[in-house]
């Protein structure tokens, strides 16, 4: 008898509590909330939009306590962004919309990040279709303007701003060639269609060969800056798998610039390892993965030896542009020159004779120049420029005594001649003929 009773009232209290639950104004909830979590493999689209969108509409209102400000010293302008727990209005063709913004830190470390986006119910598929559509394509449009270009290790999920100030203007190399990349970029940017239309995976390889310090690194950011594409670097060495190298490719972003540093490196270990993945291994398998999900991608591999690399990885299709970095030539210290001294009209200088001369005759990376130059003051007057090319007549005439004595052993960078960067495209499908 107990037990009906007990059975009775536990049916009586649940019933109660359901019809609570049922008529509690909270029931029937007017708002529904996405939550927009940060992912990096691959990386959550609408939450990186949401990152760069939000700073654009009003940050600040009447119930705002706390919100971040930075800059970094290239920054011109102070940024400010959302802090946990804090929120900002926004409204969207009559909808008003709320987003919230949560860090959870969890004892083991762990941190997560995510938004919560809260609207009217009734605008649910608005706010998924239109509104959503419109944060990504406003974010787009402020990362074009802002320049704010990622810079990412693939191999592990944090990612800096990358503030490499280097540019097509401050790379030195000889105009046709720099003209030629710029176009063999542009081009290939605007070859959508075309990759449709031969079935092909839109995308381009680019090969930087050349010794130390010639400014491959350089070039990859003035090509970024450029394009405005975000840059991965993959360590190959850190793959042990297809599957953690599709991981790891999938969670790069469409319009972005992967680099492989080292690939001679890279091939000689994967061997020795007998595991690992290997460049042409990873061409392979980037073939298929991009052909079906990928889109604008650069690959740009660097080598100091090119003559190390197998023949197969150098055709086209893998690597499609070849791209000579060389020792500093007189032209490429023109540019240098103008870069650090602000000197236009370097040939009428006496000593550019003489530094044109030994540069003809000496292997001097135009990182080595770029160090000789940058012990000069920032304000640099006509006695100033005169002392730094001073020095860098000192300079080289030092590093040629240094070359004399070592020559009686091979040159250690075949490729590394006194010619200025040589660019060959290496496919049929270009209109920049091979040099
Ligand atoms: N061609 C160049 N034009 C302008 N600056 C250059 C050039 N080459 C080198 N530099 C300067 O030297 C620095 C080092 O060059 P960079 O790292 O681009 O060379 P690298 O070829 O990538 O070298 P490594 O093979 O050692 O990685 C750059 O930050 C830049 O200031």
């Amino acid at each position: 008898m107990n037990f009906i009773v007990e059975e009775l009232m536990l049916f009586i209290s649940t019933a109660l509590n359901y019809l609570a639950t049922l008529f509690s104004p909270g029931h029937y909830h007017h708002d529904l909330t996405f939550i927009i979590r940060q992912k990096s493999t691959p990386p959550n689209q609408v939450y990186d939009a949401a990152e760069l969108y939000l700073p654009s509409i009003e940050l600040i209102n009447p119930s705002t306590r706390t919100i971040g400000v930075s800059k970094t010293p290239r920054q011109e302008a102070v940024k400010l962004a959302m802090e946990s727990g804090e929120q900002i209005a926004d409204t969207f063709e009559d909808i008003n919309l709320n987003w919230l913004y949560v860090v959870q830190t969890f004892p083991s470390g762990q941190v997560t990040r995510r938004f919560e986006l809260t609207f009217h119910k009734k605008h649910k598929d608005k706010v998924l279709t239109s509104y959503l559509r419109h944060v990504v394509t406003r974010a787009e449009a402020i990362k074009k303007e802002e320049k704010i270009l990622k810079l990412r290790s693939v191999n592990s999920p944090s990612r800096v701003d990358l503030e490499h100030p280097a540019t097509f203007e401050t790379i030195a190399m000889g105009p046709d060639q720099k003209t030629k990349i710029i176009k063999d970029l542009d081009r290939f940017v605007r070859r959508r269609e075309f990759y449709k239309k031969v079935g092909k995976a839109w995308k381009r390889g680019y090969l930087l060969y050349g010794p130390p310090g010639t400014g491959k690194s350089s070039l990859i950011a003035a090509m970024a800056n450029h394009l405005k594409f975000d840059v991965y670097e993959l360590e190959l060495d850190g793959i042990y798998s297809d599957s953690q190298l599709k991981s790891v490719l999938l969670s790069t972003a469409n319009r972005s610039i992967l680099v492989i540093e080292d690939i001679d490196f890279s091939a000689v270990n994967a061997r020795k390892r007998k595991c690992g993945i290997t460049v042409s291994g990873l061409l392979n398998f980037m073939d298929g993965l991009w052909s079906s999900c990928g889109d604008e991608r650069i690959i740009v591999f660097t080598t100091n030896h090119k003559d190390r690399l197998e023949p197969a990885l150098l055709r086209p299709g893998r690597m499609d542009v070849h791209i000579h970095m060389s020792y500093c030539t007189p032209h490429a210290f023109k540019v240098l020159a103008s870069n650090y001294l602000g000197v236009q009209d370097l040939d009428r200088h006496p000593l550019y004779g003489e530094i044109a001369g030994l540069l003809e005759s000496t292997e001097v990376a135009p990182a080595e120049v770029c160090e000789e130059l940058l012990k000069r003051d920032d304000d640099v007057d006509d006695d100033d420029v005169d002392a730094a090319l001073e020095g860098v007549v000192k300079f080289l005439k030092l590093k040629k005594l240094e070359g004399d004595n070592n020559n009686i052993d091979e040159p250690e960078f075949q490729e590394g001649k006194r010619q200025d960067v040589d660019v060959s495209v290496n496919d049929d499908d270009s209109e920049s003929s091979s040099t």
